[in-house]
């Protein structure tokens, strides 16, 4: 049993064990270890805190929150990792911990000269209220509330003609199942002509890309100036995705020519916008060398970290309007800081001030009514007066099972979730028996009806193959590739956890081994035809981003051998592929399944999500939501065991982060 009287002998040897099960990161052992070091006297209260305020980051926290440790230790810290079971209780953070109180470890803390409290000289840990930062993170926290605190003031000026402008750009009054309804488009548009910073959330398919082309029309057709407008998102995938919304979307705008040429339709990424610098955490842009622009879009912002947002707001000018999209309930970043979930917490309240509301309504003729809505209180509510929620899915329009579905799921009802499941079909549900599941495998390489299995890309592959002989800079050999790529995009199998028999590692080698036996591949394992691999770390030599996916084909060299290369969708919006050899990818690993995690940013016409057999702390709401998201057409849920996928919808993710009481938000 830990106390803030354990010796730190005794303490270090604990997360010796912890290291050995896997469940705490050497690099969080080595942290408290160098703090024992640095200050023989520091407490086991303060080395075991030191090292699961590291641990948190791993998990996406951006601090250890003390009480919510106490309470629920397991759960708080996601110990045992996911997809693990059957492990000796003795070892568990509820065992170990349950000496502990909050109020000694408080003490133990607050006289510590490792930590300071919020403010104070620096110390490498930082205790703030009830939460321990390691100082770095406590600082990009502190950095991004300034900055947006600021630019939550940015009040600017609108043209005269607003009501014009939006009156053209939404000529139609918005009718949804033969009634008129509020038109959050509208109203995104207004409320961002007179600001320097918002925030635009809502599902897949509410029309933010629409949204935020029609404001660069109304921003472009209204300035004095040509303004310098770039738009970004976190992933290569994210980007192209956006790329190809965009330019569509553009082209149909009822602005004239000169406007319409200065909106961009090239996305990049965040890493290559701020220009990063190899080998460090630096990049070429920043307080001192800002962006050369006047509007910065970024789309996909629940994955944006807190260290990029910092490095992002620091880079941006003071001038520059910024504009961020995204779905609030999407699952948050992987890397700490959950700053869309946490910026939007009241969104679907509102919260707008009554004189907000009125020149909203003035400016678009449109009544700002919603049964979910609170008024807000100017002084108070300040941030909340530049976020918007979009309310209607145009994808999901009507009677569509996966929206539904994906609503059901958001606003935490099982028995309607599972009614959406058993109901319709776009959507079903498979019941799995064993790893061997014959209804599994015939789903992964068939299918079901006319959603696509893994069967679809590789036929593809196999059928509109080129010739023999066809010369190896023939175009055809990128048509084939480019088909084979998008043919692969019509199925993802995706999973909550990495390991065990249903986590994406042991899938992935079943996967293989299944459609090599069925003939599909020509081997499953090392590198063959086929193999669809994921990059997990940015290439900037490769210009290859984490996140990005290509596919091994075989293609001529010039002396007609042929040669096994791997084929990626190029990140720059031109539609095109690069191919790499496969001795030159670092990073990378098979990509059959994916986890929901990963597949953030991407979508799928059929999108099959595989649950675990038990409960973890993985298993939430929000993961279920990104999942059943990521379907564009078909969605199947693969279920091992009944009653997961309720207890996953009870859960939510409890990210611990300060930065909402940092702007003063209630
Ligand atoms: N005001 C509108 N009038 C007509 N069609 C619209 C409007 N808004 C959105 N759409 C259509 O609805 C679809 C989804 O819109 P859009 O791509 O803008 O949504 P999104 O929220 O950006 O979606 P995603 O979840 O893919 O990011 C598109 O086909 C778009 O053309």
């Amino acid at each position: 049993m830990i106390t803030p009287h354990t010796p730190a002998g005794e303490l270090l040897a604990l997360l010796d064990r912890w290291v050995e099960l896997g469940w705490l990161r050497p690099l969080d052992r080595a942290l408290a270890g160098f703090f024992a070091e640095q200050q023989p006297e520091a407490g086991a209260g303060v080395l075991l805190a030191a090292a699961l305020a590291s641990h948190q980051l791993g998990h996406g926290h951006v601090c250890l929150d003390l009480a919510a440790t106490l309470a629920e230790p397991d759960f708080a810290l996601s110990l045992p990792p996911e997809g693990e079971e059957g492990l000796a209780d003795a070892w568990l953070p509820s065992t170990r911990l349950a000496a502990l109180t909050l109020a000694d470890w408080l003490e133990a803390l607050s006289a510590s000269e490792l930590v300071a409290a919020a403010g104070e000289p620096a110390r490498p840990l930082v205790l703030s209220g009830e939460r321990l930062y390691l100082r770095r993170y406590w600082s990009y926290e502190q950095g991004v509330a300034k900055a947006l605190a600021a630019r939550i003031h940015d009040d600017r000026p609108v043209p005269d003609d607003l009501p014009e402008w939006l009156e053209r750009l939404f000529p139609e009054p918005l009718m949804l199942h033969g009634e008129r309804q509020t038109d959050w488009q509208k109203l995104a548009c207004a409320l961002a002509a007179s600001s320097g910073f918002t925030l635009i959330t809502g599902g897949p398919g509410t029309g933010k890309t629409t949204t935020v082309v029609r404001l660069l029309a109304l921003l472009q057709g209204t300035a004095a100036q040509p303004l310098r407008i770039r738009l970004a998102a976190p992933t290569g995938k994210a980007a192209a995705r956006l790329t190809e919304s965009i330019g569509a979307q553009v082209a149909s705008l009822p602005v004239n020519d000169t406007v319409r040429a200065h909106i961009p339709t090239e996305v990049s990424t965040l890493h290559r916008l701020l220009g990063s610098l190899p080998d460090s955490r630096h990049f070429r842009h920043h307080a001192g060398n800002p962006l050369p622009l006047d509007v910065l879009v970024v789309d996909e912002a629940s994955m944006i970290d807190l260290e990029m947002m910092h490095s992002l707001l620091a880079a941006l000018p003071a001038h520059a309007r910024l504009l961020l999209l995204g779905d609030k309930d999407q699952l948050a970043s992987v890397e700490a800081g959950a700053l869309l979930g946490d910026l939007c917490r009241h969104a679907e309240q509102g919260l707008y001030t009554p004189e907000r509301l009125a020149w909203l309504e003035a400016v678009s003729g449109e009544k700002v009514a919603h049964p979910a809505l609170e008024a807000g209180e100017p002084g108070r509510h300040g941030l909340a007066q530049r976020i918007l929620m979009l309310r209607h899915s145009r994808r999901f329009a009507g009677g569509s099972g996966i929206g539904r579905l994906a609503e059901a799921v958001n606003r935490q009802q099982p028995a309607a979730a599972r009614a959406w499941l058993d109901g319709h079909q776009e959507v079903a549900t498979v019941r799995l028996r064993g790893e061997q599941d014959r209804a599994l495998n015939r789903l992964l390489c068939d299918g079901r009806g006319e959603a696509a299995g893994y069967g679809h890309y590789l036929r593809r592959l196999r059928d509109e193959r080129p010739a023999a002989g066809t010369a190896f800079d023939d175009a055809a050999w990128s048509e084939w590739a480019g088909t084979v790529l998008t043919a692969f995009d019509r199925f993802r199998l995706l999973c909550a956890v990495r390991r065990g028999p249903w986590g994406v590692e042991g899938l992935n080698e079943r996967i293989a081994g299944l459609l090599h036996r069925r003939g599909l591949l020509e081997a499953d394992s090392g590198w063959y035809e086929g193999r669809p691999v994921l990059v997990t770390r940015n290439d900037y030599g490769l210009g290859l981003m984490n996140g990005d996916i290509g596919i091994a084909l075989r293609l001529p060299e010039e002396d007609g051998r042929l040669v096994l290369r791997v084929a990626f969708p190029r990140n720059d919006g031109s539609g095109g592929l690069r191919f790499v050899l496969p001795s030159r990818l670092g990073d990378m690993e098979t990509v059959f399944a994916m986890t929901v995690h990963k597949s953030q940013g991407s979508e799928f016409a059929h999108t099959a999500l595989i649950l675990p057999e038990t409960l973890n702390p993985v298993l939430t709401k929000e993961l279920l939501y990104t999942g059943i998201t990521r379907a564009r057409h078909w969605f199947t849920l693969l279920e091992p065991r009944a009653g997961v996928f309720e207890q996953a919808i009870a859960r939510r993710v409890e990210r611990r982060s300060g930065l909402l009481e940092s702007l003063m938000v209630p």
